[in-house]
């Protein structure tokens, strides 16, 4: 029958030398467990040293539960601070989890290398160690070195029958299912060689739980002197079983940590006791006057004081204070240390808690990123960023939400004279402008206003997206700002624009059916606190009041002059840089009561929503569509925009009820103090107050409106300044102060005789009859003139003018003052009043136009012509009746005692006062030098000459 066949399989001789290359060795525990049921296979040392450790085994547990037993307590205490102490268990399997990252941790180091190079040639020389050398080694008590050396050793032990043993434990691990290769299998046995021979192994060596077990019996000793060394209490015996793996420096990094934790749980116990025992903040005493002495610091520490106190009132107020002593001494200190008006800080301590409120201020007290926005007319982002990097310009895209913006780190060259800047290939823009245009969407070819264009920072974008097709209108009412909208449309290469001057709030008589307008609305600031820190402690309730009238008024017009039929539009966006609820959501509420709009999104998908109520108020459900941006949350300025849907051209309003509207914004007092005045005041002063303010709105069209309290403010501040002027410049005429009565024209003391007045009135006759550039006029009217005191009554009837109107100072007011006091008399200046009323519908803007102006330019020269021809030979009468006038109204007799000279001298205060004209002055020097020469007694004659040629200039 022949030999039986053998079916017993062949022991697997596992993967070759080319798999044992492949991949890193990997040693879980459990691959070492089931040696007895390999026992079989194990070779005889093998199974010695599974003897040996057995016996280890037995002997090392009952020592650690003996010490466990001892500081079984300790270790329950420290328990709860230490996590790092687990139980065995766990100990075991955390430290079977961390094996695999042991021989990462730990290289292999050099001496092993040429060892193994001496001992082996093959490929395992890299792991594969001399083990003669153990024994030598052993007696080391250095950890580290006893590890390192040993693992040579014990490799090479291993190494010897490397290739028998690994097969061997190859087969076990098969029969486990375990993953383990050979390499790991001989790993494990070297390692359970280190735990026999009592050394302290800390890499792979560690890797099986016997080993742990065998070399925690002397780790005891060593942990165990460590603590006492160091002081520690006996929690660390439960961390012992897994600090054995560990450097004695990774150990003492571990120590480190838990007292740190002990110490920072001990602070903030501490802390917390503090707070709670502390006998917490003592509001200062009102009688207490250290505290204009208060520095800094100790506002700062008050103001953190009283927040704690704030945050948790119940608990810290003392009992005498109320909460609203709290809050005002809070807002004192943050006025103190922010530097702000109290007025402002309140509006914004009723915007925000006080966490936000802290973030806010400070993050307005720093400058927000300096962003430009590419001018995609004459170039891309790309090529732009590219261009201004070459120059050392540190940049950066602004953030996904724009493709246009950059937003700049650092620069090596001004950005405002770059050659791209000058090339118009960006503008310098805040990133917060961006957004209304964004949320505008301006398509091609459509027809839309920007109404406060000025600089034209947005409505340039708004020219880009359109490229350069459709119209744009660019209106701002200021002429200078105007200048700026046409200095930047030229470098950026706009040409779809029409620059316009004039008021907003007239735009729906010059032009409407926009499909789109962008109102910018002129505003407090608010926002921008960190541009212009002024703002702080500038900005007071009447401002607030007179912007958001304005706005007001400036917001419906945008509506009046949207078309709601555009086929591509019928939106307004409405924008202002502040913070406060009164210049936006009020504004559009407003509006959404007064027009047929609505609110509709934004499309910009950052910021936070617009109030829908704010204390006591409570605005359209919708405001919530609008955004609102902070400095502390979106790195910008302060801003708020609002996007309106025009849906029908009808005004929902009677004429009436829009004349009240007028009225009511032209008043321009909040329905809550105009209803106070209505209820304290009687009847007769509320239609005083009616008239007077449409008084207002005469003279101050096209400017905004003031409130009652603006006006009474100004009146004061007329007051003041009227006399401080008296006090510096005007001593001597206001002192004579002889006002006419009531409702005559003030008439200077020296011409209160019938006949100069009457002189004074054809003077002024004639002068408007110049006006037309009768210059044969002239030269009839002249030596009427000529005793010279129309020139005296113009010197102080014009500063006296002047000092009424003076605080309205730009240059637009100035023009009309000019226009203005004409209408009133005769017949030349309804010329002149006619000229102005034509030129009405722009009244600022036109007011500010050169014409204007012009015929006082050309006043002087014929005058001074005439002078020289007709008024030489009157000379002396002129003379005398000039000098009493500036002894103010005394007789001509004592005037004439006065010396010439002196007079003269004693009118030049007067002239300092007139509104400066370059040509006036210059004659004025002239007279100055020509009368100081004739005071010396030098050229008498020519003397009086001049003065006459100077009276009659003026
Ligand atoms: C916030 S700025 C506009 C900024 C501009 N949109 C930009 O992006 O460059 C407000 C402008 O409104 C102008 N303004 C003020 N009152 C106005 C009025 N009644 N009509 C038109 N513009 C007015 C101011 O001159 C100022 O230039």
């Amino acid at each position: 029958m022949g030999r039986k066949a053998e079916y017993s399989e062949k022991q697997k001789k596992g993967p070759g030398r080319k798999a044992r290359k492949q991949g890193p060795p990997t040693f879980p525990k459990k691959s070492f467990a089931p040696l007895e049921v390999e026992d079989q296979k194990l070779s005889h040392r093998q199974k010695q040293r599974l003897v040996k450790r057995v016996q280890k085994k037995v002997v090392q547990k009952a020592k650690l539960k003996e010490k466990q037993a001892k500081g079984k307590q300790q270790v329950r205490k420290q328990k709860t601070y230490n996590s790092d102490s687990e139980p065995e268990d766990e100990v075991k399997k955390q430290q079977s989890s961390s094996d695999e990252e042991v021989p990462q941790l730990v290289p292999i180091p050099d001496i092993v290398k040429q060892k193994t190079i001496k001992g082996f040639t093959d490929e395992n020389k890299d792991w594969l160690k001399l083990k003669k050398q153990q024994k030598k080694v052993l007696p080391k008590p250095e950890h580290e070195s006893v590890d390192e050396d040993n693992s040579d050793e014990e490799e090479h032990s291993v190494g010897s029958d490397a290739e028998e043993d690994s097969e061997a434990e190859l087969d076990s691990d098969s029969g486990n299912g375990f993953e383990a290769d050979s390499d790991d299998e001989i790993e494990e046995e070297d390692s359970e060689d280190d735990g026999y021979d009592g050394t302290k192994v800390g890499k792979l060596d560690d890797l099986s739980d016997d080993d742990e077990d065998a070399n925690s019996d002397d780790d005891f000793d060593v942990s165990d002197a460590e603590t006492a060394d160091s002081g520690e209490n006996a929690s660390d015996d439960d961390d012992d079983d897994d600090d054995d793996d560990k450097l004695p420096i990774e150990r003492a990094n571990k120590r480190l940590k838990k007292r740190e934790a002990q110490e920072a749980l001990l602070a903030e116990e501490e802390a917390q006791m503090a707070i709670d025992q502390q006998d917490v903040f003592k509001f200062p005493d009102e009688n207490d006057e250290d505290e204009s002495g208060l520095t800094l610091q100790e506002v700062q520490q008050r103001i953190k004081d009283v927040s704690l106190v704030l945050s948790d009132f119940k608990k810290y107020r003392q009992a005498d204070r109320s909460r609203g002593e709290y809050i005002d001494l809070l807002r004192r200190d943050l006025c103190l240390y922010y530097s702000y008006n109290e007025f402002l800080m309140g509006k914004l301590m009723d915007m925000f808690p006080l966490t936000e409120l802290m973030e806010y201020l400070e993050a307005s007290e720093v400058p927000r990123p300096l962003t430009i926005r590419t001018n995609t007319l004459k170039t891309r982002r790309r090529d732009l960023a590219g261009a201004l990097i070459n120059r050392g310009v540190n940049l950066d895209p602004l953030g996904k939400w724009t493709k246009v913006g950059l937003v700049i780190f650092n620069s090596q060259v001004p950005l405002g004279a770059t050659p791209e800047y000058l090339a118009g290939h960006y503008m310098i823009q805040g990133a917060s402008s961006m957004l209304p245009v964004m949320a505008l969407t301006p398509q091609e070819k459509e027809r839309i206003l920007d109404m406060c264009s000025a600089p034209g920072g947005k409505g340039s974008h708004i020219a880009a997206i359109m490229k350069n097709t459709g119209v744009l209108f660019a209106n701002d009412s200021n002429r200078d700002r105007c200048n700026a909208i046409k200095a930047n449309f030229h470098r950026l290469g706009i040409v779809n624009a029409v620059i316009s001057c004039e008021d907003g709030t007239k735009f729906r008589n010059i032009i409407s059916g926009f499909d789109r307008v962008l109102l910018d609305a002129p505003c407090t600031g608010t926002g921008v606190v960190s541009k212009d820190p002024s703002v702080k402690s500038t900005k007071s309730e009447v401002d607030v009041q007179r912007c958001y009238n304005l706005q007001r008024k400036l917001l419906l017009t945008a509506i009046d002059c949207t078309d709601a039929k555009s086929a591509t539009g019928g939106y307004i966006v409405y924008s202002t840089c502040s913070v406060l609820p009164e210049e936006n959501e009020w504004v559009i509420d407003y509006a959404l009561k007064k027009r047929n709009v609505k609110l509709v999104p934004t499309g910009l998908d950052f910021g936070v929503d617009g109030f829908t109520k704010f204390r006591q108020h409570r605005f359209h459900p919708s405001l919530s569509l609008t955004k609102r941006y902070y400095p502390h949350t979106h790195n910008m300025d302060g801003f708020y925009v609002a996007k309106l849907k025009k849906f029908s051209n009808t005004i929902p309003l009677t004429k009436e009820q829009q004349e009240d509207d007028e009225k009511q914004l032209d008043e321009a007092i909040p329905t809550d103090q105009s209803t106070n005045v209505s209820n304290e005041d009687d009847a007769g002063a509320a239609e005083d107050t009616d008239k007077s303010s449409r008084k207002l709105l005469g003279k101050r069209a096209g400017k905004p409106n003031l409130t009652d309290i603006e006006a009474e403010l100004k009146k004061k501040k007329l007051e003041q300044s009227k006399t401080k002027y008296v006090a510096k410049v005007f001593e001597k005429p206001i002192k004579v102060e002889k006002k006419p009565k009531a409702n005559e024209p003030p008439v200077p003391p020296n011409l209160s005789t019938n006949g100069i007045q009457e002189k004074t009135k054809n003077i002024i006759d004639k002068k408007a009859k110049l006006k037309k550039n009768d210059v044969s006029a002239l030269h009839t009217v002249l030596p009427a003139a000529v005793n010279g005191r129309g020139s005296n009554d113009k010197k102080q009837s014009a500063p006296a003018a002047q000092f009424n109107k003076k605080p309205s100072t730009p240059s637009h007011q100035y023009n009309k003052k000019q226009s203005t006091p004409p209408t009133k008399s005769n017949k030349g200046q309804k010329t002149l009043g006619a000229q102005s009323k034509k030129e009405q519908p722009a009244q600022l803007n036109r007011g500010q136009s050169p014409p204007a102006p012009q015929p006082k330019k050309d006043q002087p020269t014929p005058t001074i012509k005439s002078s020289k021809k007709e008024l030489t030979p009157g000379a002396k009468s002129k003379k005398e009746q000039s000098t009493p006038s500036t002894q103010s109204g005394k007789t001509s007799k004592k005037s004439a005692l006065v010396p010439k000279v002196k007079v003269n001298i004693d009118d030049l205060p007067i002239l300092e006062g007139k509104p400066i004209k370059k040509q006036n002055l210059k004659h004025k020097s002239k007279q100055i030098g020509n009368l100081k020469k004739s005071k010396s007694g030098i050229n008498a004659k020519p003397q009086t000459g001049n003065k006459q040629k100077f009276k009659n200039k003026k």
